[in-house]
């Protein structure tokens, strides 16, 4: 923590000793330029590389946060320190309303709304008449503080590149958080986050607004940097070549913003010299350069330039935060060893004309692993899906601890108790396998994107990582917390998922195949977990297409076949069952 603070306050501490050196006015101009681009790139690595969702808009919010302090400055009274508000202001108003209508929508959606946007916005811009059509604004006023201009060479440089750091330090202590977890679960689908009751549309929308506001940022420095404003900055192309940036640099990694940024502007000045001398004649060649660039980034380098440099470093690991301190988290009220914990009642699913399950009934008591099994297709995954809010019923109800919970939200139901697995692994491979564990106990922290901005977090970070840990050495992976999730063999994989749902706090525990993939040793130490935790009291539905697993663990089970329920009972009856034996043979019984 404190390495990590004194490094950025050396950081912060270069600017200005920059500014000292005897550069040319030059220089210090190209380096404004980058920091102007790097604002809007540091959105746009929040947005795309981390959260996944492309926007080819972002110049449009950079042309609100221009437009509105060009236009104001020049035809009211109103300060520069006071326009930027207005601008982030309608910024924030038009990024909530884009969002909220197409990010519900899953596909390419928002890629294509934020294009329509970025065109509707330049012309608008170059229509308006207030707007000085197409020749735009002239004669902004400088930006000023303590009757200092600031608004050009070194003074510009000096305050630019420290809102371009406080910026990037601000989005890394976000992804460093309960909320940065969940954002980065953004990019794995909503189905993993929201069973950990995260609000996957409430934190893309989040994104997208952080990303508009930091471009906004960007428009109002610049206007008062460049003392005009016309649309052609603001238009679609440079909503793509923002986007290049963020590609070429590296979208997932907040320094990949900034090295993104410096390198396209220093291309970009080189190749509009070089090419037209090189083909004889003018125009924007470098576009081309550009394009065949981005291939070819793409294909040997998916994940950017500075992945080059985060693999010099070692493996992430936490040392700010101590993972031993105290939990001191409220935890739920438990049932008592027996009472009935789930009531699956006529709970039906019909796909068309396919009856998927057809009004099975079961319940499950405190303190029991109860198996679902059943031979392929026979509807053990839909009806897990039914209890955990994936699918809508058709019919029926299920009841946890009493209350009817078939109609909710998977997100909603997680709230109320129930974790789950994933019968395909879900989780996030470039973390660490304690951050996967901590993204589990989203619903027992509260703190959100702006307290985790400004640090103000680290409590309930230190309670949610101890717990994390906690949850990691009851399931015997102590050793491998500080490992990245995706490095781990399939076993420890199931188990960080088991310790996941374990962090928060459930009533009952579903556990959707995790002997799939399992090696024999694998599968002991799982049964051994599985035997530990109904020790503890834990109730558990398991899924699970392994009859030894199955056999050893379980004491009831229900048998699925063709949609119905088959027979309910121990291992021992269902095993002598002819029934059961006939429809795993699948003959006649
Ligand atoms: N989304 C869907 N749309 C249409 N049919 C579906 C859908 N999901 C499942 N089904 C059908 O419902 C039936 C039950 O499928 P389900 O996946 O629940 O079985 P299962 O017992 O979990 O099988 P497996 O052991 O292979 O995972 C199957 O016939 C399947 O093809």
């Amino acid at each position: 923590m404190k390495a990590t603070l004194l490094g950025r306050l050396a950081l912060l501490a270069i600017v200005p000793l920059v500014a000292l050196l005897p550069l040319p006015e030059f220089w210090f101009t190209q380096l404004n330029y980058i920091g102007l681009y790097s604002l809007v790139t540091l959105g746009l690595v929040l947005l795309t590389g981390i959260g996944g969702l492309t926007s080819f808009g972002q110049a449009a919010f950079v042309g609100i946060g221009a437009y509105t302090t060009a236009w104001l400055t020049l035809n009211t009274e109103l300060s520069p320190w006071l326009t930027i508000w207005v601008g982030l202001a309608i910024t924030a108003a038009s990024a909530l309303v884009l969002g909220w209508v197409t990010l519900r929508m899953s596909g390419h959606y928002l890629p294509l709304a934020t294009i329509a946007w970025g065109l509707a916005l330049y012309y608008l811009m170059g229509n308006m008449d207030a707007l000085g059509k197409y020749d735009g604004l002239l004669g902004v006023p400088a930006l000023t503080l303590g009757g200092i201009d600031i608004s050009r060479g070194k003074p510009f440089f000096i305050f630019l590149w420290l809102l371009v750091f406080l910026g990037a330090f601000a989005l890394l202590n976000l992804l460093d958080s309960r909320t940065g977890r969940a954002i980065r679960a953004l990019r794995t689908g909503s189905q993993m986050a929201e069973s950990m009751g995260v609000d996957t549309l409430r934190h893309k929308i989040g994104i997208f607004l952080i990303a508009a506001l930091f471009a906004c940022v960007s428009g109002w420095l610049f206007a008062h940097f460049q003392r005009t404003v016309n649309p052609s900055p603001f238009g679609l192309k440079m909503g793509i070549e923002y986007l290049f940036m963020a590609v070429l640099g590296g979208a997932g990694y907040i320094w990949g913003a900034i090295t993104g940024a410096a390198l396209t502007k220093l291309m970009e000045d080189q190749l509009q010299v070089l090419l037209p001398r090189l083909i004889g004649t003018s125009g924007s060649f470098e576009i081309i350069v550009f394009g065949i660039l981005l291939v070819l980034v793409l294909k040997y380098l998916p994940d950017g330039l500075w992945s080059l440099v985060a693999r010099l470093r070692p493996p992430a690991r936490r040392t700010g935060v101590p993972v031993d301190g105290p939990i001191d988290l409220p935890t739920r009220a438990r049932p008592g060893h027996g009472e009935v914990v789930l009531q699956v009642q006529d709970v039906r699913k019909t796909f068309g004309g396919l009856v998927a399950v057809n009004d099975v009934s079961f319940e499950i008591r405190a303190g029991e692993i109860m198996g679902l099994i059943g031979p392929n297709g026979a509807g053990k995954s839909t009806t897990f899906n039914l209890i955990t809010g994936v699918l809508a019923a058709s019919g029926g109800t299920v009841r946890l601890q009493g209350e009817t919970i078939s109609g909710l939200r998977s997100r909603q139901i997680a709230r109320r108790g129930i974790a789950r697995s994933f019968q395909h692994v879900k989780m996030i491979p470039d973390m660490t396998v304690l951050e996967n564990v901590a993204l589990g106990a989203h619903l027992r922290g509260q703190a959100g994107a702006l307290r985790a901005m400004l640090r103000l977090d680290r409590r309930e970070e230190q309670r949610l990582l101890a717990l994390a840990a906690q949850q990691l050495r009851r399931v015997g992976m102590a050793d491998q917390m500080h490992e990245l999730a995706g490095n781990l063999a399939m076993g420890p994989q199931r188990l960080l998922e088991i310790a996941r749902a374990l962090c928060a706090d459930p009533t009952l525990l579903l556990l959707d195949e995790p002997a799939a993939g399992l090696r024999y040793k694998e599968k002991q130490a799982l049964a051994a977990v599985l035997r530990q935790l109904r020790g503890e009291g834990m109730s558990i539905l398991l899924v699970e297409h392994d009859m030894d697993l199955v056999m050893q663990v379980c004491d009831r089970m229900v048998v699925m076949e063709f949609g119905t329920r088959l027979m309910e009972g121990t291992p021992a009856e269902v095993q002598a069952s002819p029934a059961v034996r006939a429809a795993y043979l699948g003959t006649e019984h």
